[in-house]
């Protein structure tokens, strides 16, 4: 094939130092692939929108597609369900080539989520989820127990049998893209494309459904979805596709994908890839573009494990002077700081942090105009950064997750860690260079 999306991801990693657990296997070569794209190119008005486009989707896999407005997503899975033909190349799903079927049979094997929830004629919503049963039905069959039965399941499975009366033109948007998954589950097949699933959904109703496809996947469903939301794709897909110009640009696990060059380069925007402290998935956190490098001061970044990666990569684009530690040598965070030419004060590897490391972490305190602590593990490990911390004139602490759901090292760490709340100021990662802004201000007597 010539476009193997294996290999536009070697050509375009540059985040190897990611653990890259949350793939088993490459779900591109994995088993027998549920989908073959062999060289697929589509123009559209006189434009080509798809460009040579290959990829083979193991059995069983979540695919994401990413890529910026336009990129092409939307008409990728056009050609996938077969209601759109490619000007060159071939599709088979399931061992079928899509496009040589009648729409009836290829229905059979795909089943689509549109991404518009807009309806005209005002249906009951059992109504609408019973038309997914089309495809499996004769002109004039009546409807069989089979048939009553998945879309009795479908609409369990998406929490919308009780509005089952409801006119389908009487019920939230949301609710509305809820009826569309519970028809394309009626429709009982192999393959499930999503475009833009959770566009209009509340954030438990947004999990809810990918973890919805996340368990439809683990009975056996191949599906792939375009997802505009990078964080929700990084952390439920198997792999992902980005698209970029019609092509594409990067395919693999989303550690590989979500590298921070082939974000700039796919959607010009500039943006940091860390680890997501609680959950451990790839976390893409774009930054402003007013972050124009023009903010003066020096800052102390405490941090560990991670957890201080993106505000490393944020404070450093809006032009900070860094100190970070005490960090352990090889840590992903010691790796960050080097990245971003931090004065990194560092201990061997697994060491806790001794008496001349937090001598060490004190004067970097003592230089900074503003001490930012992340939202670290309190072990006995670091103890003595957190100590040397306290010692701030301005102190900013990064919470990314519950005061009571983290991991204190005995009272000891607790007391400690206690104390940097009620002298420091706690934020949410996205109010740190707004915080710290204000308090590098003040330290230099603005
Ligand atoms: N029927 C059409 N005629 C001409 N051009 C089209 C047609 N449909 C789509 N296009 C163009 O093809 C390109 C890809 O569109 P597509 O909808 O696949 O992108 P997308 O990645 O899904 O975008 P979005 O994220 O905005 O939904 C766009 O430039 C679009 O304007």
């Amino acid at each position: 094939m010539s476009n193997d999306p294996t290999e536009h991801a070697a050509d375009h990693s540059t985040d190897r130092s990611a653990d890259h657990a949350a793939v088993a296997d490459d779900p591109f070569t994995a088993s027998k692939p549920a989908i073959e794209l062999d060289d697929v190119s589509v123009s559209l008005g006189g434009q080509t929108v798809l460009d040579g486009i290959s990829a083979d989707i193991g059995d069983g896999t979540f695919v994401g597609l990413i890529g910026p407005n336009g990129a092409g997503k939307t008409t990728l899975l056009r050609i996938l369900n077969g209601s759109l033909s490619p000007n060159s190349g071939r599709v088979h799903v399931a061992g079928e080539d899509i496009h040589a079927l009648s729409s009836k049979a290829a229905s059979r094997l795909v089943a689509t989520v549109p991404q518009t929830t807009a309806v005209t004629f005002d249906f009951p919503v059992r109504e609408v989820v019973r038309m997914g049963r089309t495809p499996h039905r004769g002109r004039f069959d009546g409807w069989s127990e089979d048939d009553e039965a998945a879309v009795e399941a479908a609409m369990r499975r998406t929490s919308v049998a009780a509005l089952a009366e409801r006119p389908v033109t009487e019920i939230s948007g949301g609710e509305r893209q809820r009826v569309l998954i519970a028809r394309a589950l009626a429709q009982q097949t192999p393959t499930l494309l999503l475009d833009e699933p959770t566009a209009s959904l509340d954030i438990n109703h947004q999990v809810r459904t990918l973890e919805l496809v996340d368990d439809l996947v683990g009975e056996g469903t191949t599906a792939v979805a375009a997802i505009h939301d990078l964080n929700l794709a990084a952390h439920y897909c198997d792999a992902l596709i980005l698209l970029a110009n019609g092509r594409i640009l990067s395919a693999g696990d989303p550690a590989t994908v979500l590298s921070e060059s082939n974000l700039r380069e796919a959607f010009d925007a500039e943006a940091v890839v860390s680890r997501h402290p609680v959950t451990g998935s790839v976390y893409v956190t774009a930054l402003p573009s007013s972050a124009s490098a023009d903010a003066t001061g020096r800052v102390h970044v405490v941090g560990g494990g991670g957890t201080a990666a993106r505000s490393l990569h944020v404070l450093s684009a809006a032009g900070y002077a860094l100190s970070a530690g005490a960090l352990n040598e090889g840590d992903t965070d010691a790796e960050a700081a080097r990245r971003v030419g931090a004065d990194l004060v560092t201990v061997p590897p697994y060491a806790p942090v001794d008496h001349a490391a937090q001598s060490a972490v004190e004067s970097r305190v003592k230089a900074a105009d503003v001490t930012v602590v992340a939202d670290v593990e309190v072990g006995e490990g670091n103890l003595a950064n957190l100590e040397a911390a306290a010692a701030a004139d301005y102190l900013v602490l990064v919470e990314e997750r519950p005061f009571s759901e983290r991991n204190y090292a005995g009272d000891a760490g607790r007391a400690v860690y206690e104390q940097l709340r009620e002298r420091g100021h706690v934020v949410e990662p996205s109010e740190l260079l707004s915080v710290v802004g204000e308090l590098a201000c003040e330290a230099a007597g603005e």
